[in-house]
């Protein structure tokens, strides 16, 4: 965090006493426009955003300059987990004015439908959660006859890398693997190194006191992953109850949907709060940064000792990368994997327009200017 600014708020926004558990803080509130009172997104549907408020949850709608801003780019549309900037309407409703500035955020691409080698073709990106502390990738230890996938776990430790959370990854139903976990988790530590990496089962409960450590005070956490990995059970399991319904729960009320819809913010009884996502099908990477280059620091390591520094790692002489292929010290799909996301990474980056509109998106500054002219804050 960077360091606090006190500020004079005045009586029309009082702090109310929960919102520092939210994760409310003294610089945060030095970006809240006059007039108007902070809230945390816990759940967005089409064009309205539900916030916690000291009593439960309320609906709000988007103002005017927020629609338009998200109208061209969906980035800066309000997204679970986002502090935002509320004023009231003379019918008793509060309306959403602004996005509070984002500390970190987990943005996706490939969302549109017109893509390129299954990319996003206009470089448009999805803020899958705001404000997280923790990204907890979640992948099953076992799935049916399949071992966790170690690819799907290195691209979105990159994509929690750039979000500017911290990942963590977590293998579910550990319970279905019990004589090859120590194997697995060893696999997983080389997939993700300098990432925390923890098995845990929700039949046992083994595991779950380890996750629920890294949410302490207000720290949040979003958890990631395929459908049916176990993330609203995860969810239940830190909650210490059933707060989202998970596939088992939904096949048994017979409504036909199983799987979880929304993204939601829950808060956990003893602390903390977690995010809770519906499956990911496919990630494009899209905020890139160095997450890449952090998941494969050893290829990378290996990379630079390479005879020729332009080396494509494909046949050259005195490769360093395929000689650590040969002797086994790295893994081929390790390679593969490596070169297949530096490719996504490098196509990502040449959008350059895609990181200014991000870089604006984050900076609320440029909307704030905008509400003024339409008059929806005052000064
Ligand atoms: N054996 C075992 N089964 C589990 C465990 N965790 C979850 N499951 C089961 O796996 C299925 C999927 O769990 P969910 O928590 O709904 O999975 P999800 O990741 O939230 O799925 P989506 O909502 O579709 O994204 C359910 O039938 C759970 O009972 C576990 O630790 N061990
Ligand atoms: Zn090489």
């Amino acid at each position: 965090m960077t360091a606090p600014r006190q500020t004079q708020l005045g009586p029309s926004h009082p702090i109310r006493p929960d919102l520092p558990a939210l994760g409310w803080t003294d610089a945060l509130a030095a970006t809240l426009p006059p007039g108007t009172e902070p809230d945390r997104v816990s759940r967005v549907d089409r064009g309205a955003v539900e916030v916690l408020t000291a009593t439960g949850a309320e609906h709000a709608r988007l103002a005017a300059p927020v629609r338009r801003a998200a109208a061209a780019d969906p980035v800066a549309l309000p997204c679970v987990g986002d502090w935002v900037a509320l004023v009231a309407l003379p019918e008793g409703r509060r309306e959403v004015a602004a996005v509070l500035p984002r500390r970190s955020a987990v943005v996706r691409g490939g969302v549109s439908r017109t893509s390129r080698e299954g990319l996003s073709g206009d470089g448009q990106g999805q803020v899958l959660a705001a404000n997280v502390d923790v990204v907890v990738v979640a992948e099953p230890a076992r799935h049916a006859d399949d071992l966790a996938d170690l690819g799907r776990i290195e691209r979105l430790v990159a994509l929690a890398w750039d979000s500017g959370g911290t990942p963590v990854v977590v293998l579910t139903k550990a319970d279905l693997l019990p004589g090859g976990l120590p194997q697995l988790l060893a696999d997983v530590g080389a997939a993700a190194p300098g990432v925390d990496v923890h098995a845990v089962s929700a039949v046992t409960g083994g595991g779950v006191p380890a996750v629920r450590g890294y949410l302490t005070g207000s720290a949040t956490a979003v958890v990631l992953g395929p459908s049916g990995a176990g993330k609203s059970t995860l969810v239940n399991a830190l909650a210490g109850g059933e707060v989202m319904p998970t596939q088992q729960v939904r096949a048994a009320d017979g409504r036909g949907r199983h799987t979880t819809v929304h993204r939601e913010l829950v808060v956990l009884p003893g602390g903390g709060l977690v995010i809770d996502t519906p499956g990911l099908r496919r990630v494009g990477l899209f905020d890139v940064g160095d997450g890449v280059d952090k998941v494969f620091a050893d290829v990378e390591e290996l990379a630079a000792s390479c005879r020729f520094a332009d080396c494509s790692h494909r046949g050259e002489p005195g490769c360093a990368v395929l000689a650590a292929v040969e002797s086994g010290e790295l893994p081929r799909r390790r390679l593969e994997s490596w070169l297949h996301l530096q490719r996504e990474a490098a196509w990502m980056a040449t959008r350059s327009d895609v990181r200014v509109r991000r870089k604006q998106a984050r900076q609320w500054g440029s909307m704030h200017r905008q509400m003024r002219r339409d008059g929806v804050i005052r000064r």
